[in-house]
């Protein structure tokens, strides 16, 4: 079943097409990746799924419905999650308060009702710290819940940013180069652990990753991009077949 498609998105920037005419369709379930040379227009096309930025050209349809013009927060609302290249973290708060407050998103009761602390605001603020905990347990970071997120190592960061964005309810996870300054080691592991997310929270994952090894070890198809254009769509198979490809990308970045 589809969950996600855009038709022909573009983005223009003055005089340079930054994604042109990109066609994506992601099924539910999927694993799948975004690659390219640095510049080619993948965080672009991350911005424009997720209302960063209004298409040039084209549009984007999440469960059928047309989001094109949603504000980001409402397309996360309607549950389009994503972390970002440059990790984006509260980092002055605690492990668990960056979890908290995404979740409150989904809080149910109004200002007031929080002001005052009222018994239907308590109830959800205990939902919101356990739900949190939870997700805390599951990527791992249980024992560092009260440290200050900029205290943690990179890859714990990037663990954390996964949480927060789970927190949201998604069901498609956008990520953006989960991968970037990890060691061998980490990468190995958060393999293991997009894998994991992407069975037990019922996920679509479309991640935008340089690591060859990521990359081939989990998507079940990859889009290629140069210079806002898609160049190759196929299986990791194919895509490392692609003479176009080799040319373009793998050639350089496979030594990264
Ligand atoms: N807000 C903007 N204004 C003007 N140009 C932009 C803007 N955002 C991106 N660009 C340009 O669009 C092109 C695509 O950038 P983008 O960041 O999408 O590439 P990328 O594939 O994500 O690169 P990387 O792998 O280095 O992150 C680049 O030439 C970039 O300079």
């Amino acid at each position: 079943m589809e969950i996600l498609k855009t038709n022909n998105i573009t983005m223009q920037f003055g005089g340079l097409t930054a994604v042109k005419d990109f066609n994506l369709t992601l099924n539910k379930g999927e694993i799948v990746a975004l690659i390219g040379p640095n510049g080619a227009g993948k965080t672009t096309a991350f911005n424009m799924i997720t209302g960063v930025y209004k298409p040039t050209k084209g549009k984007v349809f999440y469960k059928g419905n047309d989001i094109t013009q949603l504000p980001p927060h409402q397309i996360t609302k309607s549950g389009i999650a994503r972390t970002f290249q440059n990790i984006r973290l509260f980092k002055d708060l605690s492990v668990l308060d960056n979890v908290l407050i995404a979740n409150h998103l989904h809080i149910k009761s109004n200002v007031f009702e929080a002001l005052l602390r009222l018994p239907k605001y308590k109830n959800e603020d205990r939902k919101m710290i356990n739900k949190s905990l939870e997700l805390l347990e599951i990527v791992g970071l249980s024992d560092e819940k009260n440290e200050k997120s900029s205290s943690l190592p990179y890859g714990k960061q990037r663990r954390l940013e996964i949480a927060r964005a789970l927190a949201t309810n998604p069901e498609l996870l956008l990520l953006d180069e989960p991968a970037a300054g990890m060691n061998p080691k980490e990468t190995e592991d958060l393999t293991r652990f997009i894998k994991t997310i992407r069975d037990d929270f019922k996920l679509t994952i479309f991640m935008i990753e340089h690591h060859m090894q990521v990359v081939m070890g989990i998507s079940e198809r990859i889009y290629v991009f140069d210079y806002g254009i898609t160049i190759a769509h196929g299986s990791p198979k194919e895509i490392q077949n692609n003479q176009r490809v080799i040319e373009a990308y793998l050639g350089v970045e496979d030594n990264a």
